[in-house]
């Protein structure tokens, strides 16, 4: 049978209904109306009286009793009528009369009767839940009844009291408004993660963990076969420090705009004169456990869409590799040339941050060049040491796509394009600058919960110019210096 049931919300301070029948269905369904609203207007006409019933009416003055057969005139200015004698004759003629004035019907526990069927009504403050099961089985609509009442938290009105209190004063556009309640209930929503994200998960983790495995070992066979350990031990203290620093610096960045660690690093490290296939390569290493963590979360709460993960973390992941071997070959022979690039891509980056600061969201929009998006910002991210986020994760962003699913994919599609870039330049650069990855992990961890704290608190806009104004003077220092 299809399920052709529209169902509606009734006011019911408009209407009157008539109860033709006092015993217990009666009793019932007088009880349901008032509970909904006590002052619902309702008019029971029958020959006999439940006894409770008898003591409602006394009870409410909105509700009147007729203690006699049912009578056409009854129909008067009635605008629903439920069905409740024990007589299936009575009722019928009731139905037709009914009907012939266009007065909408409900015969308790007789569907092919029925213009409409009560529903299990779920109450929680202002929010109502009406089920039916089609007429199949109305006790599986009570259960659900018990469930939903169960399981939807009984503070529900205080949320509710804040989103209409926000909705109100809202001073954006309807699309603002709306992409800020969107964001702001996500959580209301998170759906289970299902198999396949799984198994996604634990490749993830695997991953992580073999290449910690492999890094850890590497740095520890050096240090152990290094045979002047005295020298090792004296070349950490300057740089190590100023990585702390930096590490620090570029989590609190990341930790209050959510974009933006890879530039810091990058334009900071560049100032510090590092080699720039060291600089990339160790970005990408100390990122690589954040993202990995962050990607794994989003997993958790299912916030990845698949279709558009293969899209960005495929070409990604190639144009990392791409990336990564263009920095090394031109790192290597053309110094100079490749920091005067550099930072003009990090100066770039800084504009970019500017716009992303004083942009306006838009509707949704379909982007057909995911793929290509994909590519360049895992090709640039490798190259210049940041811009996945500043590129992929804002653009995606910008065409309106604001929700936990286009943040929580491209963050899981990060990891594996990081990875990718360390990876790559691990295997030809070795880790010669393991002080610099360390001293970054350190620094950025120390700094990771007052970033934390700072998330959301900081307002956006000014979060994003300073960054941008850092990034762009550390851009102009170094191409002075190379200039
Ligand atoms: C939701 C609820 C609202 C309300 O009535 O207020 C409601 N029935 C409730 C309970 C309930 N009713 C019955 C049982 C006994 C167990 C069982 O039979 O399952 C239980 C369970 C219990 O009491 O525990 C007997 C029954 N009911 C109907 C039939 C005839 C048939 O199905 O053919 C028979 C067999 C009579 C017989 O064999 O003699 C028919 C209808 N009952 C409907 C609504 C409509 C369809 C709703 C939907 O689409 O799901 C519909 C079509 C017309 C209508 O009455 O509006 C209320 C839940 C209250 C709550 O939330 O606790
Ligand atoms: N009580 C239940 O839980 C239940 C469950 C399933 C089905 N039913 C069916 O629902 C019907 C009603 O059940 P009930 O328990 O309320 O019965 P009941 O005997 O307690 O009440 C019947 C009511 O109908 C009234 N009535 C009879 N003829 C009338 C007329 N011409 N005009 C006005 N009122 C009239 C009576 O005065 C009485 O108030 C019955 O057919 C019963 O078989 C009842």
């Amino acid at each position: 049978m299809a399920n052709t049931l529209f169902p509606i919300f009734l006011k019911t301070e408009t209407a009157h209904f008539l109860i033709v029948g006092g015993g217990n269905v009666g009793l019932e369904k007088t009880e349901t109306l008032l509970r909904q609203n006590p002052n619902i207007r309702i008019t029971v006409v029958a020959t006999y009286f439940h006894a409770n019933l008898k003591e409602i009416v006394q009870q409410n003055s909105n509700v009147i009793a007729i203690e006699r057969a049912f009578d056409e005139n009854d129909l008067i200015d009635k605008d629903y009528v439920i069905i409740a004698t024990d007589k299936p004759k009575v009722n019928l003629e009731v139905r037709e009369l009914a009907r012939s004035k266009g007065i909408k019907v409900n015969a308790a526990d007789q569907p092919d009767l029925c213009d409409f069927y009560l529903g299990s009504i779920v109450n929680k403050g202002s929010l109502k839940i009406a089920i039916s099961t089609n007429g199949k089985s109305p006790v599986l609509a009570k259960r659900m009844r018990e469930y939903f009442t169960d399981v939807i938290p009984d503070n529900i009105e205080d949320n509710l009291t804040v989103l209409n209190d926000f909705r109100n004063k809202h001073k954006g556009n309807f699309a603002e408004k709306l992409a800020d309640l969107n964001k702001i209930t996500e959580n209301f929503a998170t759906k289970p993660q299902n198999k396949e994200n799984r198994k996604l998960k634990q490749l993830t983790f695997v991953l992580a963990l073999s290449f910690l495995m492999l890094f850890t070992g590497y740095g520890l066979s050096t240090i152990v076969t290094v045979s002047d350990l005295k020298y090792g031990l004296s070349a950490i203290p300057n740089e190590f420090y100023g990585m702390l620093l930096i590490g620090f610096l570029a989590q609190l960045v990341d930790g209050a705009v959510g974009l933006g660690y890879g530039v810091t690093c990058a334009t900071s490290m560049m100032l510090l004169g590092i080699n720039l296939p060291a600089i990339s390569g160790s970005i990408h290493t100390a990122e690589m456990f954040s993202s990995g963590i962050s990607g794994y979360s989003h997993y958790k709460f299912g916030n990845v869409n698949k279709k558009l993960f293969y899209w960005l973390a495929i070409p990604g992941v190639f144009g990392a590799i791409a990336g990564a071997l263009l920095l090394i070959y031109l790192g290597n022979k053309y110094q100079t040339i490749a920091y005067i690039i550099l930072s003009i891509y990090t100066m770039i980056i800084g504009v970019r941050l500017i716009i992303l600061a004083f942009r306006k969201l838009n509707r949704k929009k379909k982007i057909n060049y995911t793929g290509f998006l994909g590519f360049s910002g895992g090709f640039l991210d490798a190259f210049g040491g940041g811009g996945w986020g500043p590129i992929v994760a804002s653009t995606l962003l910008a065409k309106g796509r604001r929700s936990s699913y286009v943040v929580g994919t491209v963050s899981l599609a990060e990891f594996f394009v990081t990875l990718a870039a360390a990876i790559t330049f691990f295997s030809s650069i070795g880790i010669s600058h393991w002080y610099i990855i360390l001293g970054l992990i350190l620094g950025g961890s120390i700094a990771a919960p007052f970033a934390a704290k700072l998330a959301g608190k900081m307002p956006q806009k000014m979060a994003l110019l300073l960054v941008a104004f850092l990034v762009i003077v550390f851009s102009l220092r170094v191409l002075v210096k190379m200039i």
